[in-house]
C-alpha cells in the first residue's frame, strides 16, 4: 500500500537493450566491465546491440511534473515504454506506487494500465469514425462503465479541456490543437494516478502549443497528477517541469529543477541545451540568494525566493531614480527609468 512518501514511480538501474538475447548480453557485458556501466554500454554497442536505456535511476514524486528531455534517439520514449511495461526492460527495478511491476503478470499489467496509467502521444491516436464524446468515453467502455456514467464523465473531462459544444464532432472536423485536447480528455477519463505524455504538443504550431501548455498547467494545478512528460524542447521543459531529467545516448546525465539545469549544467551537452535560454526568465531568486536575516530598511524592493531573476531585477531597479541619456555630442536629451530598462529586456511569453 502506498503512502504519501512513496514515490509514484521509482526506477533503479533500469536498462533496455535491443538485440538478440539482450538479457544475457547485458549480464555478460556488466561482468566483463566489472560493473562499470559506461564500459558495459560501449561493449554492447561494439557488439551491435542498442542500449537505448542505460542504468537509469530516478524517482517521480506524487503530484510531480517530471520532464524527460534529450535529443532525438536519446532514449526518452523507450524509457517511458519501459516504465509502463510496454517494453519488458532488460534489467533493473521499476516500482509504481511502491509495487514492483517488473515481471508482473499480464493480467496485472493490463489492470495497471487501464486503471492507474494515462497516456497521451504526439499523434493523437483518435478513432476517426467516433465522435469526440465517443472517443473520450471509449476507455470507460473498455472498463465496463455504464452508458450514463460514461457520458457524464466524458462531459466532465471535455469541459475540463475546453471543448464544450464539440462533443458530436468527428476528429477530421477538428484542428490539430483540438484533436490533442480530445487525446488529453480521453486519457483523463479514467482518472489515472500517473500520466505519461510523449511529445503531446510537438505537432502543433507555436502559438497553439503555448496555449495548450498553459491549459495543461492549469489542469495540472487542479488535478496534481504524477506526470512523466517527454519533450525535446528546452523551453517547454523549463516552462512545465518541477524537475527535468536530461538524457543522452540512453543515459540520464542530469536531473534537476529548471533553475539547476539552466544555472548548473553538469556538462557541455546540458549547457548546449540551455545556452540560448533567457536565464532570467527561468532561474529564481532562491538560486542566487545568500541565506540569513538580511537587513530590512527603506531599500526593500519586496523580493521573494520564487520570483524570477527578471522580475527581481525589475523590482530592484525601481529603487533607482531616472538617469540622464545623452546624444552623440554629450548633450542630455532625455532620461531613462532603470526599471524600464530591466522591463524592456524581459520576454513576456514563455
Ligand atoms: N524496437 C526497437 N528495436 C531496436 N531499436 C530500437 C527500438 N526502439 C527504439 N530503438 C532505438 O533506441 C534508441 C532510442 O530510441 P527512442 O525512440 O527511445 O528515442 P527518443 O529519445 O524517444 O527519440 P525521438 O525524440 O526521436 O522520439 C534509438 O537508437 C532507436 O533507434
Amino acid at each position: 500500500m502506498s503512502t504519501s512518501d512513496t514515490p509514484a514511480i521509482a526506477c533503479r538501474n533500469l536498462w533496455q537493450v535491443f538485440g538478440p538475447s539482450a538479457d544475457k548480453a547485458l549480464t555478460e557485458a556488466l561482468a566483463r566491465s566489472g560493473g562499470d556501466t559506461n564500459a558495459a554500454a560501449a561493449d554492447l554497442r561494439a557488439l551491435g546491440y542498442i542500449p537505448a536505456v542505460q542504468d537509469a535511476s530516478f524517482e517521480v514524486r506524487e503530484g510531480e511534473l517530471f520532464v524527460i528531455m534529450g535529443l532525438s534517439g536519446s532514449g526518452k520514449s523507450t524509457l517511458v515504454r519501459c516504465i509502463s511495461q510496454l517494453l519488458p526492460g532488460t534489467g533493473g527495478e521499476i516500482r509504481i506506487d511502491g509495487e514492483n511491476v517488473v515481471g508482473a503478470s499480464k493480467q496485472k499489467l493490463t489492470e495497471l494500465r487501464r486503471r492507474k496509467l494515462g497516456m497521451v502521444f504526439q499523434h493523437f491516436g483518435l478513432f476517426p469514425h467516433m465522435t469526440v464524446a465517443e472517443n473520450v468515453a471509449y476507455p470507460l467502455k473498455v472498463q465496463g462503465v455504464g452508458r450514463k456514467e460514461r457520458r457524464a464523465r466524458a462531459q466532465e473531462v471535455i469541459s475540463l479541456v475546453g471543448l464544450d459544444g464539440r462533443e458530436e464532432s468527428f476528429p477530421r472536423q477538428l484542428s490539430g490543437g483540438q484533436r490533442q485536447r480530445v487525446g488529453i480528455a480521453r486519457s483523463l477519463a479514467v482518472n489515472p494516478d500517473i500520466w505519461f505524455l510523449d511529445e503531446p504538443f510537438s505537432a502543433l504550431d507555436p502559438l497553439i502549443r503555448r496555449q495548450l501548455q498553459d491549459e495543461f498547467l492549469r489542469i495540472q494545478g487542479s488535478l496534481r497528477k504524477s506526470i512523466v512528460f517527454i519533450t525535446h524542447d528546452i523551453a517547454e521543459a523549463l516552462k512545465l517541469a518541477d524537475r527535468i531529467a536530461i538524457m543522452r545516448d540512453g543515459k540520464i546525465v542530469q536531473i534537476g529543477t529548471p533553475t539547476e539545469i539552466v544555472l548548473q549544467p553538469v556538462d557541455d551537452y546540458v549547457r548546449e541545451f540551455s545556452k540560448d535560454v533567457a536565464k532570467g526568465r527561468h532561474a529564481r531568486v532562491a538560486s542566487v540568494m545568500q541565506a540569513g536575516d538580511g537587513t530590512r530598511g527603506p531599500d526593500d524592493p519586496g523580493l521573494t525566493t520564487s520570483m524570477t531573476l527578471d522580475a527581481a531585477l525589475a523590482r530592484c531597479m525601481e529603487l533607482y531614480q531616472p538617469v540622464p541619456v545623452r546624444d552623440a555630442s554629450g548633450a542630455i536629451v532625455g532620461t531613462v527609468n532603470p526599471s524600464d530598462l530591466a522591463a524592456a529586456l524581459q520576454v513576456d511569453d514563455a
